[in-house]
């Protein structure tokens, strides 16, 4: 990132950073990162020389709901641009000894960038290369940090569209509230009723007349049973009011 801060005019600190393509050659690609993007919470995409997006074409037909807002709202920016006003970091594969050249240490994982970004400051940009080539060593050369996903020795490069999408998962900011994931605390079984549950086993040994020295035993054994099942609240009542009923049935003559 250049010290020029009149570069940065316009430009304010951003959490989840922006996303950078790099002379996408497929529309497919950009509407594949554009989906990941509004899939992980992620906003601003920044395309450098982007192929043509036609509304009608793949980017858009790739792009999911994408489509409505990260797509259309993408920016054009020149490498120049993104070098000078960003804190930019490279995603980039090893794939041999040659490039090892390209690698500069110490590079990150997606994982420690997670860690990392949200202390910093400046606006952030994580910068995906070429489908075919990559990022040139030119481009990677004026990149402030390079980060790269593990992966086998034997065949580190994933496509472009998966790498950015791996990347935004481990970079995702989203709340539990903010993702379709019900709240675990929430629709938990409270103590109190998991507690009836077992009230209501042991009056159905008593009924049953299971064999006293048994008892102390089978009521272990269900709390563990049930201490793995991680009762929601309704299973608890379900399961509360089956074991009632056969509790509460007249005896058979
Ligand atoms: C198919 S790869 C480009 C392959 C190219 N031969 C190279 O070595 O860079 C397209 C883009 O996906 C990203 N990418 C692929 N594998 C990656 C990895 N293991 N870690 C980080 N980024 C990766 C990079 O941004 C890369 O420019």
């Amino acid at each position: 990132m250049s010290d020029d801060s009149s570069e940065t005019d316009g430009i304010t600190s951003r959490t989840p950073p922006a996303v950078a393509v790099v002379d996408a050659q497929s529309p497919g690609n950009v509407g594949t990162i554009a989906r990941a993007m509004k899939n992980f919470g992620f906003t601003d995409l920044l395309l450098v020389d982007p192929p043509d997006l036609d509304p009608d074409g793949e980017a858009y037909g790739f792009a999911g709901h994408a489509r409505e807002d990260v797509l259309p709202n993408a920016e054009e920016i020149g490498f120049d641009r993104l070098a000078q006003a960003y804190h930019t970091i490279g995603c980039t594969a090893v794939t041999n000894e040659d490039d090892r050249s390209h690698m500069r240490f110490p590079y990150s994982t997606p994982a420690d960038l997670a860690e990392r970004l949200p202390t910093v400051e400046a606006p952030t940009a994580l910068v995906f290369g070429r489908e075919r080539v990559g990022l040139t060593n030119e481009e990677l050369a004026r990149i402030d940090e390079i980060c790269s996903i593990p992966a086998s020795a034997d065949y580190p490069v994933l496509n472009l569209g998966q790498a950015a999408t791996v990347t935004l998962y481990e970079l995702r900011s989203l709340t539990l509230e903010e993702t379709q994931l019900p709240d675990v605390e929430r629709v938990r079984a409270p103590e109190g009723t998991v507690d009836r549950l077992y009230d209501q086993w042991a009056a159905l040994l008593e009924e049953i007349n299971h064999p006293e020295e048994k008892r102390d035993k089978t009521m272990r054994m269900l709390r563990r049973v049930y201490g793995r099942a991680d009762l929601t609240e309704r299973e608890a009542n379900t399961l509360l009011g089956l074991l009632r009923r056969a509790t509460e049935r007249p005896a058979e003559d």
